[in-house]
């Protein structure tokens, strides 16, 4: 920035300015700077050009739009057939609407020094980066700076003096980096020429108030967060990442752009079938929460039912008066209730805990809380625009949640799509008495107050009031709604108010970052384990492979 604001201060850079300003006198400048390569949206925003003039006569001898494209940093037949595209469709539009002393595409692709470049930036009205794939791209940030201008500039463009606020547009795709840090730009899709052909008009007309507006946020920004603000978060976020450096576990996992370092804490450990069976036969009052989800059921399941296995295996822990086994899910009632009809004693809580029942037999019951789900009918029309958007994906209503899907979706549009979902939700739904997560796959709306911690934590309550004390813990998930859990009960463990438990077993399933002490690999060693446990309680001979 410092830079660039000595730049505004050059001799030069006057000169460049106000023959600029004389040269364009009464047209209205928008302004596009790129490298000559396929991913810049050149040709497209000239088509989009084109379709202005078209739609708005009114503009031919009026708008310019001025195009200094860098020369291509490679060379091939790529770049070529973009080079002839891009001129092809500049010709078109200049022998169509262009006159004498009027062309409405200015391409310059000669070298342009940063002084000049810093002058057409100073004199238009608008920016327009039109890239369908980029970096950051820094364009916006420059023309910013260069509209707040100096007293140089300022006289150049003859405004010194004028305590009218600066203005300035900007219109960006939404496939480059810089897009959600300008909140004041006009984002477009850059495939969409219609829609970029109504930014240019919304950029042109737009009043003078909003344009500074506008600016004045950009600039607010801009000028704040500059390299050494960047430099600064850096540095913390790091030294935040390496604080517990020394007593951390480093693991790489996944391939290719999936892999990952990931800290685990030492004292993250596998879950042993010695260990938990020696702690379950030395207690009676048992609890056993078990999230359904890739914890029972493998992620990538076609059939979402229950298999023989484990409808078996709850069956059995279930059947066992020393157990309280509960499945806690984020799934609805009916198919829970449905699915696991054949286990008569196990427990379910359902929607993160909204729904409880503590056996076939027994009704449901409901958290307690008072509900207002008015919140849905501004989260399903936002939902049902990103399912319109991202192939694959749909949107499930449950009783009390909405949630998005993208498991079918392609695998990076649909992470970004829902990290961009997430982010709308969060804003649309501030003031709304919801929280927005993510889960595999998912973005899940869902009422404040009700999660599956909060779900575990009145459990045992309940069991405390029915005059069981539970002496063992055995909760295992894999997601981050089972996290809830996890922490509640490390909650529990570290508070004096509450009765120990003596035997405690938070599991995670996969190894990652987790508030569980133990992992498990995956749903077979789950299976695998719980299938170990009710086999021993029942025969403690012969005792089956360590898990
Ligand atoms: O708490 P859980 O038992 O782990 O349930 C959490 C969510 O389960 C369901 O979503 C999951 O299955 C979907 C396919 O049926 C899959 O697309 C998604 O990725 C999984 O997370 C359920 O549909 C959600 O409502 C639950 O919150």
């Amino acid at each position: 920035m410092g830079q660039l604001q000595s730049i505004l201060s050059m001799d030069s850079t006057f000169e460049k300015v106000k023959q600029l300003r004389e040269q364009y006198k009464g047209r209205v400048v928008i302004l596009g700077v790129d490298d000559l390569d396929l991913f810049k949206g050149i040709s497209l925003k000239f088509l989009a050009m084109g379709q202005l003039l078209e739609q708005h006569p009114e503009l031919q001898g009026k708008a310019v739009l001025i195009q200094i494209t860098n020369p291509a940093r490679s060379t091939g037949s790529d770049v070529q057939q973009v080079e002839d595209e891009t001129n092809s469709a500049a010709d078109e539009i200049n022998r169509k609407y262009g006159r004498s002393g009027y062309e409405p595409i200015v391409y310059i692709k000669c070298p342009v020094t940063l002084e000049e470049k810093a002058a057409y930036f100073c004199l238009a009205e608008c920016v327009i980066v039109n890239a369908v794939r980029d970096g950051l791209n820094m364009v916006p940030y420059m023309y910013t700076v260069c509209r707040q201008g100096g007293p140089v500039t300022d006289e150049a463009l003859g405004v010194n003096g004028d305590p009218t606020p600066r203005r300035s547009m900007i219109i960006v795709s939404e496939f480059i980096g810089c897009s959600p840090s300008l909140s004041g730009a006009i984002r477009v899709n850059p495939w969409d020429v219609d829609c970029v052909t109504e930014a240019l008009n919304s950029a042109i007309t737009i009043s003078d108030s909003e344009k500074q507006m506008r600016h004045e946020k950009h600039y607010k920004y801009i000028s704040s967060h500059d390299v050494s603000y960047w430099a600064r978060s850096f540095d913390q976020d790091l030294e935040r990442a390496c604080k517990e450096h020394y007593s951390k576990r480093f693991w790489g996992m996944g391939f290719g752009h999936g892999f990952r370092v990931i800290a685990l804490g030492p004292s993250f450990k596998k879950l042993t079938f010695d260990h938990l069976v020696s702690a379950y036969l030395r207690t009676s009052n048992r609890l056993i929460l078990l999230d359904y989800d890739g914890t029972l059921l493998p992620k990538a399941s076609i059939n979402k039912k229950p298999n023989d296995q484990v409808l078996s295996i709850l069956d059995r822990l279930s059947n066992d008066p020393n157990n309280i086994v509960f499945i806690a899910s984020g799934r609805g009632k009916d198919s829970l209730g449905d699915w696991f009809s054949s286990c008569e004693k196990l427990g379910l809580s359902a929607e993160h805990g909204y729904f409880m029942r503590w056996s076939k037999d027994s009704s449901w019951e409901t958290c307690g809380l008072t509900m207002d789900f008015e919140w849905k009918k501004i989260a399903a029309p936002v939902m049902e625009q990103y399912t319109e958007a991202t192939d694959g994906s749909y949107v499930e209503t449950k009783e009390t949640a909405l949630v998005w899907h993208h498991q079918e979706a392609d695998p990076q549009f649909g992470s970004f799509q829902a990290k961009e979902l997430l982010d709308h939700l969060e804003s649309v739904l501030a003031n709304e008495p919801v929280v927005v997560k993510r889960g595999q796959y998912i973005v899940e709306v869902k009422p404040q107050g009700i999660n599956k911690g909060i779900a575990a934590e009145n459990l045992m309550a309940a069991m405390r009031g029915r005059g069981i004390s539970p002496d063992f813990l055995l909760c295992i998930g894999d997601d981050r709604s089972d996290e809830d859990m996890f922490e509640s009960i490390a909650g529990l463990l570290s508070n004096p108010s509450v009765p120990p438990i003596k035997e405690v077993f938070a599991c995670t399933v996969g190894q990652k970052p987790s508030m569980a002490k133990y992992y498990l690999e995956d749903t077979a060693q789950v299976l695998m384990l719980l299938e170990g446990v009710t086999a021993v309680a029942t025969s403690p001979l012969p005792k089956p492979d360590q898990v």
